[in-house]
């Protein structure tokens, strides 16, 4: 027992010896504590009078400038345009273990990038327009996966753009413009990135393939980068003047013989060109197809023959088709199903120059301009064996049948059984959900308050449309911002409709929003009451500006939209909920606002009963553009550089 009793004795005295050695780490700073004292190493902080002591910054009541909290725990920091220099606690930053978004866009800071890269859990992080300098180490971004939006444009970065970016597999948003920055660009991949602008910095080579989905204004500004998409075409011809060299000295000593070899070389290439030439020159006569020729983008044929791992036909079995009969009636494999478009046949399309738009979860986009200047969009739908061939080809004609300004009608389709093609026009402008939360140019300045409305009446008029002609109780099943696009005219155009009945069920429960509607959560029960909800959440996405969570598997990124504002209308703080950019166009207009959130608001009604419906949602959207009493225009409100998106 007393053996006993000595043993413990040690091994506290043991354990104090060690504790005071190795004291624990304080787990005890609070919010408060530590954003105060992140304010405390700024030297310029009068803008953050409201950070006081023995207050908290998650009580609505405080107040806290650019805190926004979630659950009583900090989320985001937003200190853009505070006039705000010094050093960055980033100790401090780094004890709000809930941080995901932090801002210092637009303020005095100067020196190398400090260590954010120490919160890893960070997804948004937006340092714009300061006086930051120096390289960033390659490896900066290892520990940031699950980084989103990084935005470093309007500094004085050097160096090469880090590797480590690459490996950001999440990342929506990259802007360095308006750096340094030098070197190659880097081949980024991710197929999550919407936006990026990599302007005015010294980069130089080619614009990496996995690129081009980009404009040239992403890259511009940038003395040695080339491109097709420049203009400037990429030399790419080996150097030879040390083997002419060589060659030169050695026909010094051999010049009869040498000169012979180099004539009858001469002539077989002068053959050759000629050969290839008078071919070239038959081809483009018999068929007219110099639009197409100037375009060296790969052609669709060959992207879905790369982008699949079977071998894949299509290319082969269509090169036979000719000219034939449309309406309805197969050219080749394809079936045409409206012809307001011109006429073509799968041969046409698989030729034509192909580019990658995105992979949905339904399945992969292509935009392929064809010889006779039409582009389309292709999309190349997964598991979609619900149904047999007849009554696929019957669903697929109704779609084709549908005429409405707010519907992008199907074009064309493909089947075969491994294989499900569907065809519609290109609309240039892209969608919503791009405009939105994409490149923050001119398309989304254009984004006003009466250009907004005008898009969310648009949107309702056509889902109506879609619930009175498809057959009874179809709904959309995919109604959501990247599945809305916008023509020229700010109107509204559905498409990804029509294929809830067509794709397998397990598949539509993981790939289709109308899945995410609460009656969908508890009882796998998809009406147009689902719509309803999903255009819920796209009018909450439109005036709030947000991306909404909603439109993420993994539950991960963005914002829980619905709660966010249902929380915010029962506390009546409406006012904080809209979108900054269109204030300033909608100074007499709060009141309409605030009823159109309250529209979305009550499409979002979790009980499908309660649940506002579509005539309903029409009625009270006409009587808001009435009030506005305005034509339409589109009033610009160009913003000065990015703002912050809190992404969680
Ligand atoms: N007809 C079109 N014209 C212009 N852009 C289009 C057209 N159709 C689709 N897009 C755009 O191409 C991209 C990829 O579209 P896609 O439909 O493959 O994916 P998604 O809408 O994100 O998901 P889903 O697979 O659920 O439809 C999206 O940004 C979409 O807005």
């Amino acid at each position: 027992m007393a053996n006993i009793f000595h043993v413990m004795i040690k091994t506290c005295l043991i354990c104090i010896v060690f504790l005071i050695n190795y004291p624990m780490p304080s787990i005890s700073v609070t919010h408060t504590e530590a954003l105060l004292k992140l304010k405390q190493s700024f030297t310029n902080a009068e803008s953050l009078d409201s950070w006081k002591p023995e207050t908290d910054p998650c009580d609505k009541n405080s107040r806290w400038i650019g805190v926004i909290c979630q659950n009583q725990i900090v989320r985001s920091v937003l200190l853009g345009r505070m006039n705000l220099s010094g050093n960055i606690d980033v100790d401090s930053l780094s004890q709000l273990s809930g941080l995901r978004t932090l801002s210092f866009r637009s303020n005095l800071f100067s020196g190398p990038i400090p260590e954010f890269n120490r919160m890893g859990a960070l997804k948004g992080l937006y340092l714009s327009a300061n006086q930051f300098s120096g390289e960033i180490p390659s490896n900066y971004f290892d520990k940031m996966q699950s980084l989103k939006k990084l935005w470093l444009s309007g500094n004085k970065f050097t160096g090469e753009i880090p590797s480590s970016i690459l490996q950001l597999h999440h990342l929506i948003e990259l802007h360095l413009e308006n750096n340094q920055f030098s070197g190659p660009i880097p081949t980024l991949n991710q197929s999550t990135l919407l936006s990026l602008d990599l302007s005015n910095n010294n980069l130089k080579g080619e614009i990496p393939e996995s690129l081009s989905r980009f404009n040239a204004s992403s890259f511009k500004g940038n003395a040695e980068v080339c491109g097709e998409k420049l203009g400037k075409v990429c030399d790419q011809a080996p150097n030879n003047s040390n083997n002419n060299n060589t060659t030169n000295n050695k026909s010094h000593g051999n010049s009869n013989k040498s000169i012979s070899i180099w004539v009858m070389i001469a002539s077989i290439v002068l053959l050759l060109v000629m050969v290839v030439g008078i071919y070239f020159m038959c081809r483009r006569q018999q068929n007219r197809r110099a639009a197409i020729e100037s375009f060296e983008e790969p052609s669709l044929g060959r992207r879905i023959s790369s982008d699949s791992k079977k071998s894949f036909e299509l290319s082969r079995r269509g090169s036979s088709i000719r000219k034939g009969s449309i309406n309805g009636k197969r050219v080749g494999d394809l079936t045409m199903v409206n012809d307001d478009k011109g006429e073509f046949g799968l041969a046409d399309l698989m030729k034509a120059a192909a580019e990658v738009l995105g992979n949905g979860p339904l399945g992969s986009s292509y935009k392929a301009l064809m010889a006779n200047g039409l582009t389309v969009v292709v999309k190349r739908i997964k598991e979609m064996n619900k149904i047999g061939k007849d009554g696929f080809d019957a669903e697929v004609r109704r779609l084709g049948r549908l005429r409405h300004k707010n519907i992008l009608t199907l074009l064309a389709y493909h089947y075969r059984k491994e294989e499900k093609l569907f065809v519609y026009e290109y609309i240039p402008k892209g969608s919503l959900l791009f405009l939105l939360h994409g490149d923050r140019g001119i398309p989304h300045a254009e984004l006003n308050w009466p250009v907004r409305l005008k898009i969310v009446q648009g949107i309702a008029q056509g889902l109506s449309y879609l619930h009175t002609e498809l057959a009874s109780d179809l709904p959309h099943g995919d109604l959501k911002s990247s599945n809305i696009l916008i023509n020229t005219d700010h109107e509204p155009i559905l498409t990804g409709y029509g294929f809830y009945t067509l794709i397998n069920n397990a598949h539509a429960a993981q790939a289709l929003i109308a899945f995410k509607s609460p009656e969908a959560v508890q009882n796998h029960q998809v009406t147009p009451k689902s719509d309803v909800y999903c255009l819920g959440i796209v009018i909450l996405e439109i005036l709030t500006g947000k991306f909404p969570s909603q439109y993420l598997n993994t539950g991960k990124g963005g914002i829980d939209i619905v709660q966010w504002v249902k929380s915010a209308i029962a506390e009546g703080r409406e006012a904080e909920l809209y979108d900054p950019d269109i204030i300033a166009s909608a100074k007499n207009s709060t009141s309409q606002m605030k009823e159109l959130l309250h529209i979305g608001a009550a499409c979002v009604e979790s009980n499908p009963q309660q649940r506002i419906n579509i005539t309903e949602v029409i009625r009270r959207i006409e009587e808001i553009q009435q009030q506005t009493g305005q034509t339409i225009q589109i009033i610009p409100s160009l913003r000065d550089g990015c703002a912050e998106i809190p992404v969680s």
